[in-house]
Order: structure tokens, then C-alpha cells, then sequence
């Protein structure tokens, strides 16, 4: 099949690498002007991996989608609604599959990526997310990962699903597209606790952050219409291992180097996530005290100790 991926960053790059090794003829996308694309122009290198030569590079976005049957997005998920108004205004993407490749949601609003998708294109393209557990150092390295593809559509995961699939990827067939966009984009925020856990030498409170966390947010997906058993499926409880005790995750770094006061500069997608938890809490009306608890630190210049001991001074409850 032809794909085109537009994105070349972290995630992009390694995910053109990916679907080129698994036989299919890529287009790698990404702005003239972006220093990403540049040095794999220059050297068809990344911090991570080495493109093989049949990846073709392109900066034509209206090519770039024109000539592809599916399209890989993977920028920041803050970006995706102006990035989808431009992509719009080309004229080229009716009757295509979109992959969403990316774990956030929109922080105003709190709304899914797969809706925002809704609102910019419309109706009359396909749209799938492809989230789960990986890391690139660990993919490039052989070591293989179990991932979840999703839409609205069954036929329509099934057959990415099974284009992608491989003994580096085994993909599942995802059943609930609000419960694997929620669960995907918050993993990031436990991503974000654990860091801050790892700072204050609290590491052995991640189990009991990885419990109440998934409690936390099968509530939410509940509430939102989605099945709270998908938080216990690889797009949540399944990316744990990689974001909350990887040495690769970002989100990790960015809660750890908040709390040792440093800045870590790299895409933190949870930093903004915990804003659109925020929203989602009170549209929903649904109690996120973990969340909660980010939002007063990164938003609100809450001690990061305090706010996080302040958790455990709430009345007692049941379990679940
Ligand atoms: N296992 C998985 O499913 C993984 C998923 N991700 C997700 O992938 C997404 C991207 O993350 P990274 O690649 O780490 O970030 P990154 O910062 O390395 O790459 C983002 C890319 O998007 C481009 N970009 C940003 N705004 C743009 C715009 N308006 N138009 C065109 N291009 C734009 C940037 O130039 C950059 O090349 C995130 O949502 C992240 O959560 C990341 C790693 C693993
Ligand atoms: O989604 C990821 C791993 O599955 C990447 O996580 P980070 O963005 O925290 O590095």
C-alpha cells in the first residue's frame, strides 16, 4: 500500500521506518523548515535510527496526501486542529484513511483527536488511532511490543491491523475508540506523576500510582460512553511499563526534571492533557484527584511534595 506519514519527528520518523519495513512504499512528510526534516534530508539519520533510501522525504503536503491511500499523522496533539485547516484547504484527502499516532487530547476543549478530526474534515474520510506501548530505541533494537489500532469502524481497524502487523508489532483490534484515546493520552499523565515520584525518591509509590491511576481514569472513560475495561487494555495499563518506569519516556523525564527543578524541553504530551483533564472533569462531572493534583503543580505553582502528600490526606473510600 502506499502511506504517506506526516511528521518527522520521534515518532513519525520511526513510524515511516516501520511501515517501509513492512513492505509497503512510504512517503516521510515534514516542513522545509523544520530541523527534523532537514537532517534526515541531509543525512537520513535521527537521534534514533537510520532511514533506509526507499523512504522517500517529501515537503509537499498536497502531494504527500494525493498520492497515498493511508495517512499517518504523528505531530503534537496541540497542533492538529490548524494543522487539519490547512490540510483541508487542499482539497485532497477526501476518501482516505487518517492514523492518528499520537496520545493527547485537546487541552481547551478537552476533546478526542478522532473529534477534532470530525470537526475540521468531516465525514467522508476513514479514522483510526494506532497507540499502545513503544518505545523507538527498544523497536530499533528488535526487541518486538503489542499495540492496539481502533475506529469507528471494525472493517476498517481490521484491515490496518492486518497491513501492519508483524513479529515486531502484533497488533490487537481495538472495540472502543473513547476509551483507547482517553486511556492513551493519560498513561502520559501517570507518565508525568511517576517522573515527579522518581524525583522525590518515592519509586515505590508507582504501584499504587499505577492502581488508583487506572481507577482514576476508568471513571472518566465511563462517564465519557466508553467501556472502563479498556483502561485495563494495552492503550493504558499496557504503556505503563514504557512511560512510567522507561528511561525513554518523555513524560517520565518531564515530571522528574519538574520536581529537581529542571527543564526538560522535549514533547511532554501529558503537560497539556492534565488541562484538558481538567475540563473533561467538570464537564463530566467525574472526581480526577491524581490528575487533579498535576494540575495544581503544572498550572497552578503547587509545591509538587506537598500537593502530591496532600493525596493522601483525603477521607478514607472503598477500594473499588
Ligand atoms: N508508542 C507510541 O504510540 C508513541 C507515540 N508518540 C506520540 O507521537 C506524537 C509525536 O511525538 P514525538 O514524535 O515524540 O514528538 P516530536 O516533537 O519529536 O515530533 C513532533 C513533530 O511534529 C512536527 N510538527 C509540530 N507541529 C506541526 C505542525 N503544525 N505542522 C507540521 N508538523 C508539525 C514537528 O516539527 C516535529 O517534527 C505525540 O503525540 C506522542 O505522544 C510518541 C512516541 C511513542
Ligand atoms: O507513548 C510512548 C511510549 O509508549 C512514549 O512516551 P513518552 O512520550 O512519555 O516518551
Amino acid at each position: 500500500m502506499k502511506i504517506s506519514v506526516l511528521g518527522c519527528g520521534r515518532w513519525g520518523t520511526f513510524l515511516a521506518w516501520y511501515v517501509n519495513k513492512v513492505g509497503h512504499q512510504v512517503m516521510l512528510w515534514g516542513r522545509d523548515n523544520s530541523r527534523n526534516f532537514q537532517r534526515l534530508q541531509e543525512t537520513r539519520n535521527n537521534d534514533y535510527l537510520a532511514l533506509p533510501e526507499d523512504v522517500e522525504l517529501g515537503s509537499s503536503l498536497e502531494q504527500a496526501v494525493s498520492i497515498a491511500e493511508i495517512i499517518i499523522i504523528s505531530i503534537s496533539a496541540q497542533e492538529l486542529r490548524s494543522f487539519l485547516k490547512t490540510l483541508n484547504t487542499l482539497n485532497v484527502i477526501a476518501g482516505k484513511t487518517i492514523i492518528l499516532c499520537m496520545k493527547g487530547l485537546e487541552a481547551e476543549s478537552g476533546k478526542r483527536l478522532s473529534q477534532v478530526v470530525g470537526e475540521e474534515i468531516g465525514k467522508n474520510v476513514n479514522v483510526a488511532v494506532w497507540v499502545g506501548p513503544g518505545h523507538v530505541q527498544d523497536f530499533v533494537a528488535g526487541i518486538p511490543n503489542c499495540m492496539v489500532i481502533g475506529s469507528e469502524d471494525v472493517e476498517v481497524t481490521k484491515q490496518i491491523a492486518q497491513a501492519f502487523n508483524s513479529d515486531l508489532i502484533r497488533f490487537y483490534y481495538g472495540q472502543d475508540l473513547i476509551g483507547n484515546e482517553i486511556g492513551a493520552a493519560t498513561k502520559n499523565v501517570m507518565g508525568l506523576a511517576a517522573g515527579m515520584l522518581d524525583g522525590l525518591k518515592y519509586s515505590s509509590l508507582k504501584g499504587s500510582l499505577m492502581a488508583r491511576g487506572t481507577r482514576e481514569i476508568s471513571h472518566l472513560i465511563r462517564a465519557m460512553g466508553g467501556n472502563d475495561i479498556t483502561i485495563y487494555g494495552l492503550s493504558h495499563l499496557g504503556d505503563y511499563e514504557a512511560t512510567l518506569f522507561s528511561p525513554h519516556s518523555h513524560n517520565r523525564k518531564f515530571g522528574q526534571a519538574l520536581v529537581e527543578g529542571e527543564r526538560f524541553e522535549k514533547l511532554a504530551e501529558g503537560v497539556s492533557t492534565v488541562k484538558a483533564l481538567k475540563e473533561l472533569s467538570i464537564q463530566y462531572d467525574v472526581e480526577l484527584p491524581i490528575s487533579n493534583a498535576l494540575y495544581k503543580i503544572l498550572y497552578d505553582n503547587h509545591d509538587a511534595k506537598d500537593t502530591l502528600e496532600e493525596l493522601f490526606l483525603r477521607p478514607l473510600k472503598f477500594e473499588f
